[in-house]
């Protein structure tokens, strides 16, 4: 018997209700129990073939992330896409797999993220805190279930996307609810908003930068804030995630007292044929390297962990692409991941979105 169930069959065999007296059914007032989910993209079980096909069929069928209609779009994606891709990104996801727990840095991060906030949350007796992710495991639905059938009749959801996208934050609480849509009593939701422009997310990004520069033998020219890239008809359509990227940059450039040319923007991790949001990552590194620009750093203000296109497509790819246009040096500035800086970040937004539950 669950908790819920406990508590509602103890309320109808309340000693409260008196002989002759009509036996309430509802449920008695007890102390809420909040569950805070922290929500990640995903991320395969396995670098191999299947693991790969079955992460990559997941993330490529929905219709968040892919708008073609599926007539059209199932035929490309079953007979090209999943025969070829799954081999050409799990040999690029074995580069960086974490070999010692046998999963990726996401899935390492996240969870290393949810272990440190639960700790953090230790005062706040009715809160639990566990984490998801919107593809592969721990899947979303699994541990919405676990949570509502420990008792939590209030989640916050944390998709963690400073910068919002329906490719990203829509999807992972559109996920959430699909699973709420099974269940007789759902619980209460909040999520929380895309944190942009907060100045604890600012401060901690304007922090991990310094202390990164001071470590370095040389002194970058130029630093790119590289977001993954969302197709432009999406921001033509009104999707915000654009002017949310412009706008952290520009909040950092203040914070760092730097000017246009030395933080820009920048987006990678094109997909398709298709026009993505520009300029470029890759073609902005070539372009600087030819421009005499020996030194760069780059930085990922969009991912809250390291991950496939942090470590492998910046760290390994594009630093490449700058050496072999003719720069000399290139230095990858880490996530805020579950540094001290990062999890002040995520602990700020979890206890203002608590407010008046836990
Ligand atoms: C096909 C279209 C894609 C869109 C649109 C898209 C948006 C988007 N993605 C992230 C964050 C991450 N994406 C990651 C991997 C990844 N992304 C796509 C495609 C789209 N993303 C693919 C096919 C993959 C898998 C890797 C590959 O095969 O290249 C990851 C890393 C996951 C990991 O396990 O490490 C993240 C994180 C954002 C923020 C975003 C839009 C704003
Ligand atoms: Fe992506
Ligand atoms: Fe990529």
């Amino acid at each position: 018997m669950t908790q819920i169930d406990q508590t509602e069959a103890a309320a109808v065999k309340s000693p409260a209700a008196q002989p002759g007296q009509p036996v309430s059914r509802q449920v008695p007032v007890r102390p809420a129990k909040v569950g805070v989910m922290l929500l990640n993209l995903g991320t395969p079980d396995g670098t191999e073939f299947k693991p790969m096909w079955r992460y990559l069929r997941e993330f490529l069928s929905d219709p968040r992330i892919v708008e073609l209609n599926k007539l059209i779009w199932y035929p490309i994606l079953y007979g090209i896409v999943l025969t070829v891709r799954p081999k050409k990104s799990g040999e690029n996801y074995a580069r960086i797999w974490n070999r010692e727990r046998n999963e990726s840095p996401l899935h390492t991060f996240t969870r290393s993220q949810s272990e440190k906030l639960s700790v953090s949350l230790r005062d706040l007796a009715n809160v639990t805190v566990d984490w998801a992710m919107r593809y592969g495991n721990p899947s979303t639905g699994s541990v919405a279930k676990k949570l509502v059938e420990r008792g939590c009749d209030r989640i916050v959801s944390f998709p963690l996307y400073p910068q919002y996208s329906a490719t990203t934050t829509a999807t992972a609480n559109d996920q959430l609810f699909r699973a709420f849509m099974k269940m007789r009593r759902a619980p209460a939701v909040r999520s929380i908003p895309p944190y942009y422009d907060e100045p604890v997310y600012i401060d901690a990004l304007a922090t991990s930068i310094r202390k990164h520069l001071a470590t370095l033998d040389f002194e970058p020219e130029v630093i790119l804030a590289s977001y993954h890239g969302i197709p432009k008809a999406f921001s033509d359509k009104g999707d915000p995630y654009r002017r949310h990227c412009l706008e952290t940059t520009r909040l950092l450039r203040e914070k760092l007292g730097w000017g246009e040319d030395k933080l820009m923007t920048t987006f990678q991790s094109r997909f398709g044929a298709q026009e993505w949001l520009q300029p470029y990552t890759d073609a902005t590194v070539e372009k600087l390297a030819k421009d005499g620009i020996k030194r760069i750093a780059v930085l990922n203000p969009g991912f809250v962990s390291d991950c496939i296109e942090t470590l492998d497509e910046i760290g390994r790819e594009v630093c490449e692409e700058f050496i072999h246009a003719g720069g000399e040096k290139f230095s990858h500035i880490p996530c805020l991941n579950d540094s001290p800086e990062g999890m002040a970040v995520i602990e700020t937004l979890v206890r203002r979105e608590l407010a008046g539950w836990a």
